[in-house]
């Protein structure tokens, strides 16, 4: 008889047999184990080592798995593969491929991972992306050939068949492949009724993937409105409900204060070095997010605001270029909180609807940085201010941590938010009495160090006032709409220049203090000085300390600032060799000053 030890040595082995598991041995064309490979991704991850197949054999597959953990490329590798086979087997008057997003960002992201793949393959596919602001001249000349694959909105869709350059007809000749990306959050973007309306056009034979990163009643709905008896995938399919929602990668703190001593707490952690760079600070409306940009850039600390407010140029950009490593330091308001706040103001008070649907018209309701964007290199999520749901804490928390990297986040939780802290603890499975728990206070800030920085940091809050946040915050609308003009004519020519306009200039009229710059030894208790080393070396281990460099940017990044690279030996060396000690402001204005501004 076999005994229980035996049976587990043999799953185990099981397992490690298929960690090892390769592109090639899911049956993949060589041209796309290639480009996989020149991409870095040498095996897949366990969510495309079941998806892959399963696509292969043309199965409707709804696939759950959680954030960061790979699942773009588990639909576009075989999505590419089914349409080289089909390449030229007939005339189409339509794409064969619909790739259904939430956002303009998720969009452009889908379209820069897949137009990759399909120039490193070296094969005559064509993709387009589409948003519902192009004009119907536009929408038609992207469409006419046609292309192999779409990527879109589900808003887009209404408008290329009000606009006659689609056809239900073409579609259902067509269409072979659908895929709703980020299906969990299609239905709460309000595109409902725009999937409804093109369900009927889905012809029987269309293959149809469902991706997600949670599971809720909107994946449900949709599943029962598209899919025809699919394979539903969740990873992992059992344990722990902690490991399915948190990447384990992922080391979670936080910081009990109030909402007053927010800045002074947030400056302490940034400018005594205390989190690996690059950070990503999460606020929950945008004068907060202009606030705290206002209030860092007064100690020489640079960062650049992105929300649904900017130009969507400015908005692809801002990312390409914090993804590129131009900066350090994103402070984003997240989106969905915002119009969930608006939405339970709107049903509070029917008096401030006027103002309100006015402040919903500036905001792009297509516009999403929690969701789906694969944000490169993020070490450190800030929580600046708590998410309004514990499902919000996770997606923003899924920014760091991405495919085998590791991460940190820090909430910074006022009284006011324990409820909801309390309640994404529970969510995620920490209750009180386990032994570990899964978020922790953050062990490297003592009340020294704090204390140390409070004077002049409340002397430098109370210079932040409101006006001063509008006029910012209108300044950089301002700046930004230009800059989109200026970005759109550069692009249609350069379409790989990243380094094009700062998006975090100093937005102070008044010239930076020194003595805000630099903290005096004095103020620093030896414990943090002590807890910043560490911090550096980690950073200098991880070959993290060397900044992107002009030219070849891109290259440059790929190679040496890629996540998934930064674990090799070779990268642990580089880190130890350069390990120079270099003040953060002093890196930042080399950085800045070898840029070029137009
Ligand atoms: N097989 C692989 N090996 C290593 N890295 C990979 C692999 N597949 C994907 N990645 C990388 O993992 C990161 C996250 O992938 P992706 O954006 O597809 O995650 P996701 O599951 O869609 O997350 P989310 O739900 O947050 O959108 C990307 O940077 C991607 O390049």
């Amino acid at each position: 008889m076999k005994k229980p030890a035996e049976d587990t040595d043999r799953k185990e082995e099981e397992e490690e047999e298929e960690d090892e598991q390769s592109f090639e041995e899911l049956g993949l064309d060589p041209r796309l184990t290639r480009a996989l490979m020149k991409k870095g991704l040498h095996k897949p991850t366990p969510i495309q080592r079941v998806a892959i197949p399963l696509i292969l054999e043309g199965k409707d597959v709804v696939a759950r798995a959680k954030t960061g953990s790979g699942k773009t490329f588990g639909y576009l590798v075989p999505l590419l593969q089914k349409l080289f086979a089909d390449f030229g087997s007939r005339t189409k008057l339509a794409p064969s491929a619909f790739i259904l997003v939430p956002t303009r960002e998720l969009c452009q992201q889908v379209y820069a991972e897949v137009s990759s793949l399909i120039e490193l393959c070296r094969v005559h596919l064509k993709v387009v992306q589409l948003t519902s602001s192009m004009p119907a001249s536009d929408l038609r000349a992207a469409l006419a050939g046609p292309p192999d694959i779409m990527i879109s909105t589900p808003a887009c869709l209404p408008k290329c068949f009000s606009a006659g350059v689609l056809q239900p007809t073409s579609i259902n000749d067509s269409l072979e492949i659908l895929v709703l990306d980020e299906a969990d959050l299609l239905l709460s973007y309000g595109y409902e009724e725009d999937i409804k309306a093109f369900t009927a056009h889905i012809p029987k034979r269309c293959q149809c993937l469902l991706m997600s990163a949670t599971s809720s009643a909107d994946v449900e709905k949709l599943k029962k409105l598209i899919l025809h008896n699919p394979f539903i995938l969740t990873l992992p399919e059992v344990g722990d409900i902690k490991d399915e929602v948190i990447p384990k990668n992922v080391q979670q703190f936080w910081i009990s204060c109030s909402a007053r001593d927010k800045l002074l707490y947030i400056l302490s952690l940034l400018k005594l070095e205390l989190v690996q760079k690059r950070v990503l600070i999460f606020t929950n409306t945008i004068d907060m997010g202009f606030r705290l940009r206002l209030f860092l850039e007064k100690f020489g600390i640079k960062s650049a605001v992105l929300n649904a407010e900017l130009p969507q140029n400015s908005r692809l950009h801002i990312l390409e270029e914090f993804n590129a490593g131009l900066f350090d330091y994103l402070i984003a308001t997240d989106d969905s909180e915002t119009k969930q706040k608006e939405e339970v103001n709107e049903e509070n008070n029917a008096k401030l609807r006027k103002s309100r649907k006015h402040a919903k018209q500036k905001l792009d309701s297509e516009f999403g940085v929690v969701r789906g964007i694969d944000f490169k290199n993020v070490h450190t999520v800030i929580n600046f201010e708590m998410p309004q749901s514990a499902a919000g804490y996770v997606h923003r928390i899924g920014r760091t941590g991405r495919a085998y990297n590791t991460g940190t986040s820090i909430s910074l939780v006022s009284p006011k938010e324990m409820e909801i802290f309390e309640e994404v603890k529970s969510f995620l499975g920490d209750e009180e009495n386990k032994d570990t728990s899964l978020i922790t206070p953050f062990p490297l800030l003592t009340e020294n160090a704090v204390e140390s920085l409070r004077y002049r940091a409340e002397d430098i809050a109370k210079s932040v006032t409101k006006i001063a946040v509008r006029e910012s915050r209108a300044q950089d609308l301002r700046n930004e709409i230009l800059n989109s003009e200026k970005l759109k004519a550069h692009f249609e020519v350069n379409p790989k220049d990243l380094d094009l306009l700062k998006h975090d200039k100093v937005l102070s009229k008044k010239p930076l203090e020194p003595h805000l710059r630099d903290v005096p030894d004095y103020l620093m208790d030896p414990k943090t000085q002590e807890a910043s080393k560490i911090v550096k070396l980690a950073r200098a281990a991880m070959g993290n300390t060397q900044p992107a460099r002009h030219k070849n940017l891109k290259r440059n990044f790929r190679k040496s600032r890629d996540p998934l690279k930064t674990f090799s030996a070779e990268a642990s060396k580089k880190g130890r060799k350069g390990g120079k000690k270099r003040g953060n402001d002093g890196e930042d204005e080399k950085k800045h000053k070898r840029k070029k501004s137009i």
